[in-house]
């Protein structure tokens, strides 16, 4: 056998195939191409069909879905979706984010690996698609991928969609790459000092303290927490670590919930409503909100917590808020991450 796995004895014109390298290949979860209708209902339908997201039995959610949903939201979310939009790159801050993490991320691992490793990212929904990065990747000559998806905590909705499409993609490989599958680090030392460096960045200078930091997470239905998925425990306990980092005591941090969707009961407490009540009390008209389940920056933190969060708190009476962003290209994220591939490519490259 020759380093590629070929038999030496192989024809004289059989194709030359590149192999040997190492592919990472972050994910997150996508976005519209975008602002308009047509761009809102694919990337919405392609969404909001996956059952890992909404498990209802097709039969009962498509016509619900392409008949009513997709005549309405795509109009709403695009009027979100253009106040936030890049303007200057015409996409979503959640792909310029993504592809400013991977550049970053790329630079550190070429330092420490040199060419035998190829860094990229796509999305679970839209473009780039998983697909296409696993094929380009396999052209390029990866023998060896490493899927990262880009959620701190688990979710069926996030990270196994993201996984499943990564296998679906193998399915249609001939020469399949040996695969793993990064773990979530939401209890990582160096996840939970990045975050809490976050806040202590956020917190300097402001001139008052915040009464309490409202640690937000994406929201999921109740009732997937009770058949089995992690998601919410994972959101406890980073919101636990981070207190202890910060060596602050339950009345300076509280854990909630945003983005209910449907008429389902989701995880709670629900962030609009939390803020409302706190505005209300006596000692809490002056908040910060940190949004830890986010690797960068999208729709569900500059729009929903900085703009919709934001007016719930004002509107009962609450005085100041400070959003904290994600953590995105940050120097210290990117360390973090950079590490964490580091630990999962052992054994691979040294
Ligand atoms: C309807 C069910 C949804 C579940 C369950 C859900 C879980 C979930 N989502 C994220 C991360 C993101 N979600 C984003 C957008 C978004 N999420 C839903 C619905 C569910 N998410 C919708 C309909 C949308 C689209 C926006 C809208 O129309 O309101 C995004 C942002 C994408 C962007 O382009 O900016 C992220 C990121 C997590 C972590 C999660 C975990 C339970
Ligand atoms: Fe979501
Ligand atoms: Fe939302």
């Amino acid at each position: 056998m020759s380093d590629a796995g070929l038999p030496e004895h192989a024809p004289g014109d059989h194709p030359a195939i590149k192999h040997g390298k190492t592919g990472v290949l972050l994910a997150n979860l996508g976005t519209p191409d975008g602002t308009d209708y047509w761009s809102m209902r694919r990337y919405l339908n392609e969404f909001l069909s996956d059952q890992r997201v909404i498990d209802y039995p097709r039969w009962k959610w498509q016509p619900l879905l392409q008949l009513i949903i997709l005549s309405k939201r795509p109009f709403s979310s695009g009027a979100a979706y253009k106040s936030i939009w890049n303007e200057e790159k015409n996409e979503s801050p959640l792909m310029t984010i993504t592809r400013d993490q991977t550049a970053k991320m790329a630079d550190n691992l070429h330092q420490r690996y040199g060419d035998q490793v190829m860094v990229d990212f796509c999305m679970r929904y839209g473009n780039p698609s998983t697909k296409s990065k696993v094929r380009q990747m396999v052209e390029a000559g990866c023998t060896r991928l490493l899927f990262f998806p880009l959620y701190p905590h688990y979710a069926g909705a996030t990270s196994a969609t993201a996984n499943d499409q990564f296998f679906r993609a193998l399915m249609e490989e001939t020469w399949q790459p040996t695969s793993r599958i990064v773990e979530p680090y939401f209890d990582d030392p160096q996840y939970i000092d990045t975050l809490a460096r976050s806040v202590e960045d956020a917190y300097a200078p402001l001139t008052q303290r915040p009464n309490i930091l409202v640690v937000s997470y994406h929201g999921m239905p109740q009732r997937y927490l009770s058949q089995g998925d992690p998601y919410h425990c994972q959101c406890q306990k980073t919101t636990r670590l981070l207190k202890e980092r910060l060596g602050w005591d339950d009345t300076q941090i509280t854990t909630t919930f945003q983005s209910v969707f449907g008429p389902e009961e989701w995880l709670k407490p629900y962030t609009v409503e939390e803020v409302a009540r706190l505005a209300r009390e006596d000692g809490k008209k002056n908040i910060a909100v940190i949004a830890p389940a986010f690797s960068a920056d999208c729709i569900e933190t500059l729009e929903e917590i900085n703009e919709e969060i934001r007016e719930s708190f004002e509107a009962a009476g609450g005085r100041d808020f400070t959003y904290i962003p994600c953590l995105n290209d940050g120097e210290a994220h990117i360390a973090t991450l950079s590490s964490i591939v580091e630990r999962n490519l052992q054994g691979w490259l040294e």
